[in-house]
């Protein structure tokens, strides 16, 4: 098993280009007035992030998600869509994460997380576009998903995160994990790559390249590599159960 943690005290969080006076968030790229009509966040639509889940995942691609219980799909947004979550992901505050019991363990996870709510601009357009994929997985997989979370996280340089499931010993509650990254430029040499081990027992490795989602069962054996580069993602769980909905699947 690879050694993935260090010492997170050591790790001071670097935000590569914070978000401030000289750097506002610049979420629509081709426009360059400065008057009072520059983009700002609150311009951001729900129709931003529409994606015609649909059209983007084939019979045979659905087929494969049931054998093998993972999947990815790149270019999953538009430019808009996707800097507007880079941005937001860029200048929030980020804590530490806990695991499922409340206690923080350093040695097994190494990312600093935001949970998303309906105060985020972005990060809730985005949850609403990945209900949309749920219920594309309810009405042709019968996944009986319910309601979906998500956080950003960052993993600072050095860090990782273990072998482990997305749903503890004795729990089910979690039916699809998905991941988005946000990270431009992410090479090899970066490493950050999520190691997954598909139902037949083969690993493979996707790197967390930006615009990129990986929807996977969320009982697979999984891990974070160590990054090289801070890696920025939103993790994602479709869930089962009716607690504490952020944004209800509606079909
Ligand atoms: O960021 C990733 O690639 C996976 C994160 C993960 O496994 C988790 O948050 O449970
Ligand atoms: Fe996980």
């Amino acid at each position: 098993m690879t050694q993935i943690i260090s010492n997170l005290n050591k790790t001071a969080l670097v935000v590569d280009h914070p978000i401030g006076q000289d750097n506002p968030p610049l979420l629509s790229p081709d426009s360059h007035n400065d008057d009072q009509d520059a983009p700002t966040q609150k311009m951001l639509q729900l129709s931003d992030f529409a994606v015609s889940w649909e059209d983007r995942l084939t019979d045979k691609q659905l087929d494969t998600f049931v054998t093998d219980g993972w999947l990815t799909i790149d270019n999953v947004f538009n430019k808009t869509a996707l800097l507007a979550l880079q941005a937001e992901s860029g200048f929030i505050d980020y804590r530490d994460a806990a695991l499922t019991a409340g206690i923080r363990i350093s040695d097994i996870r190494g990312d600093r997380i935001r949970w998303i709510t309906e105060n985020f601009f972005a990060g809730y357009y985005y949850l609403q576009s990945i209900n949309a994929l749920a219920a594309l997985f309810n009405r042709s997989l019968f996944a009986g998903i319910r309601h979906s979370e998500a956080h950003y996280a960052c993993y600072p340089i050095g860090f990782g995160y273990q072998w482990h499931s997305d749903n503890p010993a004795g729990r089910d509650e979690r039916v699809i994990s998905a991941v988005f990254y946000l990270n431009d430029d992410w090479g090899a040499t970066d490493g950050g790559a999520l190691e997954v081990v598909d139902k037949h027992g083969m690993h493979h490795e996707v790197m967390p390249v930006a615009n990129r989602l990986i929807i996977f069962d969320s009982d697979l054996q999984h891990q974070v590599q160590i990054a090289h580069r801070q890696r920025y993602s939103i993790a994602t769980w479709m869930r089962r159960d009716g607690l504490v909905p952020f944004v209800e699947v509606d079909a």
